[in-house]
């Protein structure tokens, strides 16, 4: 078995169209993650990113192929056994995804509350993780109180409460502006270097790459059409469209 983190082996999804046609979304990807590494996803529109991304945590099922993660074929797994490993994999959203009449803290206390951790390991917890991304003067907060970045820095810390291995990011600023976006990718920085946290982060923007992967891969058309380093400047784009994305990265970072 491979001792990558997360190995996508032989993953397909399609899904049913009305009218009874079949669009493949994902098409015989296989993919090996690094534990640690923070791993960009980019493409054009409809290439299948965010279902990849989703096929992580089995957020989709695959129709063919095996998701192991951290060793554990999620696959094979029961329903129960499932919900139990997925307190290992955190996830974020375009549009944050908070509990809009709760308080921050309440937010962030989600999953410990539905998993019944005791109440005083719940309010640690909750205080440990608001003070990873900077707003434990937020915790009486409420999200409407807040930027568009403090919102989405909730949801990471609310990502964070089960102590996840890997936090997959779905288009974590494309809602915000330039300001804002970089206290996320501030924030998704530190959990990745000082926390460990391995990042798999689908986006559209050059300068999330560029501020944040070390590794990247080029999905077209639902197949997995490139994969490469950051810092390997020798590689060949093997096809068109990584050549033009590969030549957006190389261009000088904004300031
Ligand atoms: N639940 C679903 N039912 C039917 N079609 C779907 C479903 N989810 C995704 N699709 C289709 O699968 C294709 C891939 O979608 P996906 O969201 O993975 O692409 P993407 O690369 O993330 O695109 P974008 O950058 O626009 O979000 C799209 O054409 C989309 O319409």
């Amino acid at each position: 078995m491979s001792a990558a983190f997360i190995h996508l082996d032989h993953v397909s999804k399609a899904f049913a169209l009305p009218g009874g046609r079949r669009f493949d979304a994902v098409r015989d990807v296989s993919l090996d993650i690094a534990r640690g590494s923070a791993f960009g996803v980019i493409g054009m529109s409809g290439a299948g990113k965010s279902t990849l991304l989703r096929l992580v945590n089995l957020l989709e099922r695959p129709d063919a192929g095996r998701v192991i993660v951290d060793g554990v074929d999620l696959t094979a797994l029961s329903r129960s056994r499932l919900r139990a490993a997925r307190r290992g994999i955190g996830m974020i959203f375009q549009q944050f995804n908070l509990l809009l009449n709760a308080t921050v803290e309440a937010n962030v206390a989600f999953p410990l509350e539905i998993a019944g951790e005791p109440k005083a390991a719940i309010a640690r917890r909750v205080a440990e993780c608001l003070d990873i991304v900077g707003l434990a003067d937020k915790a009486r907060s409420h999200p409407a109180q807040l930027s568009g970045g403090q919102k989405q820095r909730v949801a990471i810390a609310r990502a964070l409460t089960t102590r996840p291995g890997v936090l997959l990011c779905d288009e974590p600023t494309s809602a915000l502006d330039p300001q804002t976006t970089r206290s996320v990718l501030d924030t998704l920085a530190t959990i990745n270097r000082d926390h460990g946290v391995t990042l798999v982060i689908v986006t559209h923007e050059m300068e999330v790459v560029r501020r944040l992967c070390d590794e990247v891969a080029v999905m077209e058309d639902g197949h997995l059409a490139d994969r490469f380093a950051l810092d390997d400047d020798a590689h060949q784009p093997a096809t068109g469209l990584a050549r033009e994305l590969v030549a957006s990265l190389r261009q000088p970072a904004l300031a």
